[in-house]
């Protein structure tokens, strides 16, 4: 098989935006690189799977380069070996630029699933849509918001088909990869697996990141939050919901509805044990405080806090940080647009 070289991008994400768990997600421009080269006189045939990687960027350190633990290619070889493939083509050397720092809440595991499935899908040359390598992701990470994020772009809300029971307890199913006698994609699980829509964006609105140096692990993050909820909480973040996924298309935005709009009572007071400052960031950052913000909430898991707005962007970044700072939490920031394309491949 001969194969051009190729390269696919793939945004970073904030999910939730507040009120919307597990429902919301924007790509953001931070992208994550995967570059492909298929050359068979340069020899892979020592590495079982028939492959080299190389990867820069966030995680270096710990991001393992063995094929088969690797996030990135293990989600590759899930698609192949469920569409028959095995092995990567001889000769396959992968190079991974990863910027999206790791545990932070900028959905660095959604682009690297996104894009192990798009690598599998090109590999391969499986031709599949998008709509269900979305599906094989989904298989992978159960929650959609980042995965949608990151493969389509923009402000996207999604659901996921109702499971049966066995498939909802069978969260990840990577494992299955190590034991060839199983199943993979199961065939009850039909294409279309996730709902989703795209909503407009007022392009005015930017997105200022700021990332705590220190990671919290999403499943960390999920375990500290209840079972179940009160009629009052839920009420209260589905009245926000329906209101902010407008309140951010309006052609001026209004700032204190979109305020009131994104706050939660459903993850991020949980968080907020997981998370020292998360509260005061939450209560004192304010449209008043810091004129041109519109909306604070914490980024997907976090620990990252994600700020809208559309001016101030330094002084909004000098706020949340200086209140971090009295914890002994040092911090970055980036001013970030979203990523309206998602994921892409190029040859
Ligand atoms: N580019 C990558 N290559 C390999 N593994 C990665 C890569 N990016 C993320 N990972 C894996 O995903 C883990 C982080 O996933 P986790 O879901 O905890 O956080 P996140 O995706 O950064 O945050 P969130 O889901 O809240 O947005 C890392 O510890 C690493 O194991
Ligand atoms: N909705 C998810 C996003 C993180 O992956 C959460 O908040 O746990």
């Amino acid at each position: 098989m001969t194969l051009k070289p190729f390269s696919i991008k793939v945004p970073a994400s904030s999910a939730n935006i507040g009120p919307g768990f597990d429902v919301l997600g924007i790509g953001l421009n931070l992208y994550l690189e995967i570059k492909v080269e298929v050359d068979p006189t340069k020899d892979t045939s020592d590495d079982p799977y028939n492959a080299k990687i190389k990867y820069e960027g966030e995680g270096a350190e710990n991001v393992p380069l063995d094929l088969g633990k690797n996030l990135v290619t293990q989600t590759a070889l899930y698609i192949m070996r469920c569409n028959n493939i095995n092995k990567f083509p001889p000769g396959t050397h992968i190079h991974v630029t990863n910027p999206i720092p790791l545990g932070r809440g900028l959905g660095s595991s959604g682009a690297a699933i996104v894009g192990g499935i798009m690598l599998g899908n090109e590999i391969g040359q499986l031709k599949l849509s998008k709509e269900r390598m979305l599906d094989y992701c989904l298989l992978i990470e159960r929650h959609p918001d980042n995965i949608a994020a990151a493969m389509l772009g923009g402000f996207v809300g999604s659901y996921l088909n109702e499971l049966s029971p066995q498939e909802t307890q069978d969260k990840n199913v990577l494992w299955r990869l190590f034991y060839p006698s199983q199943p993979l994609l199961r065939k009850s699980t039909k294409p279309g697996l996730l709902l989703k829509k795209l909503y407009n964006w007022n392009k005015q609105i930017k997105c200022v990141a700021i990332i705590p140096k220190f990671e919290v692990k999403t499943d960390d993050s999920r375990a500290v939050l209840p079972e179940s909820y009160t009629r009052p909480d839920i009420i209260f973040n589905l009245q926000r919901l329906a209101i902010l996924t407008t309140a951010l298309t309006h052609e001026t935005p209004n700032n204190k509805l979109i305020y009131e709009a994104m706050k939660d009572k459903i993850h991020q007071p949980y968080r907020a044990t997981l998370i020292p400052g998360l509260v005061e960031v939450l209560n004192c950052v304010t449209p008043d405080s810091n004129p041109g913000l519109c909306g604070i909430c914490l980024s997907g898991a976090g620990p990252t806090i994600l700020c809208l707005a559309t001016e101030g962007f330094d002084d909004i970044a000098k706020t949340v940080i200086s209140i971090f700072n009295k914890e002994n939490v040092e911090c970055s920031w980036k001013l970030l647009d979203l990523a309206y394309d998602g994921a892409t491949v190029d040859y």
